[in-house]
């Protein structure tokens, strides 16, 4: 049998048969930050995660580093998982694999970052290579990939799921999009198979509101975490954290 790992962050344990609330906050201006960082806060998630793609100032180091110990004062206890999404994988901004590279450095080296998110499977990245320099920084890594356009057949998800694991990283997420009910079935059945067969924690979603359940049943497949929305959606179908979580208390 499988041992599963998990992965300490601050006072909460990702992998541990419970599933976790992430609330990602998406502001363009350090306000806008700061203030969704409150109502963040005020929702009492699990993690937030800070959309560094929707911030206009992002490649300012200087001015990156005073929203990110803004935002770390604000959530206090709750861990900070660094996201830039890049719009190949339904982000807000195109950026170089070499300044992906630079940004996701820059962001593991802060003390206010507990997890980074690296495009798992982008070819010209080199995701194995950033995820051992994160390492070497000591903090884990969320490798991810997203298909906002549909949802791979059980073979390719599978296999999906083995690239995010070859490449180092500790935690695997993969997000579809369904165009049919079966597809949402295949994305939950294929998450159950791959926690049997991984010892990393997973996370999957099936997007847009037909994928809605998937958000709600990691208890069932092994999804670890769960991006729900306070007030902002970064993508179709998260649902709204208290409902998200009672949710979870009932399943
Ligand atoms: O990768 C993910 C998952 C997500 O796309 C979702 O569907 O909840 C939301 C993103 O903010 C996050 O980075």
């Amino acid at each position: 049998m499988t041992v599963k790992h998990t992965v300490q962050l601050k006072n909460i344990t990702l992998g541990d048969g419970f599933p976790k609330i992430c609330v990602p906050v998406l502001g363009g201006t350090e306000g806008e930050i700061l203030e969704q960082a409150r109502v963040a806060a005020g929702a009492e998630p699990d993690l937030v995660e800070w959309r560094a793609d929707f911030y206009g100032g992002i490649t300012d180091y200087g001015k990156a580093a005073g929203v990110l110990s803004a935002l770390s004062e604000i959530l206090g206890q709750i861990p900070i998982l660094f996201t830039f999404r890049t719009g190949r994988e339904g982000g807000n901004r195109e950026i170089s694999p070499e300044e992906y590279r630079e940004l996701n450095l820059w962001a593991a080296s802060r003390a206010e970052t507990d997890l980074v998110d690296v495009e798992g499977r982008w070819p010209e990245l080199q995701a194995d290579r950033l995820t051992e320099a994160v390492h070497r920084m000591g903090k884990p890594v969320v490798a991810s990939s997203h298909f906002f356009d549909r949802t791979p057949g059980r073979p390719e998800l599978v296999s999906v799921f083995e690239e995010l694991r070859d490449t180092g990283a500790e935690i695997l997420k993969v997000a579809v999009m369904p165009e049919s009910r079966e597809d949402v079935l295949e994305l939950l059945s294929v998450t159950l198979e791959m926690d049997r067969r991984l010892p990393n924690p997973l996370i999957s979603m099936s997007m847009g509101s037909l994928g809605g359940i998937s958000r709600a049943s990691g208890r069932l497949t092994g999804s670890a975490l769960t991006f729900g929305a306070a007030g902002n959606v970064s993508a179709p179908g998260q649902l709204p954290v208290a409902e998200l979580r009672r949710m979870l208390e009932l399943l």
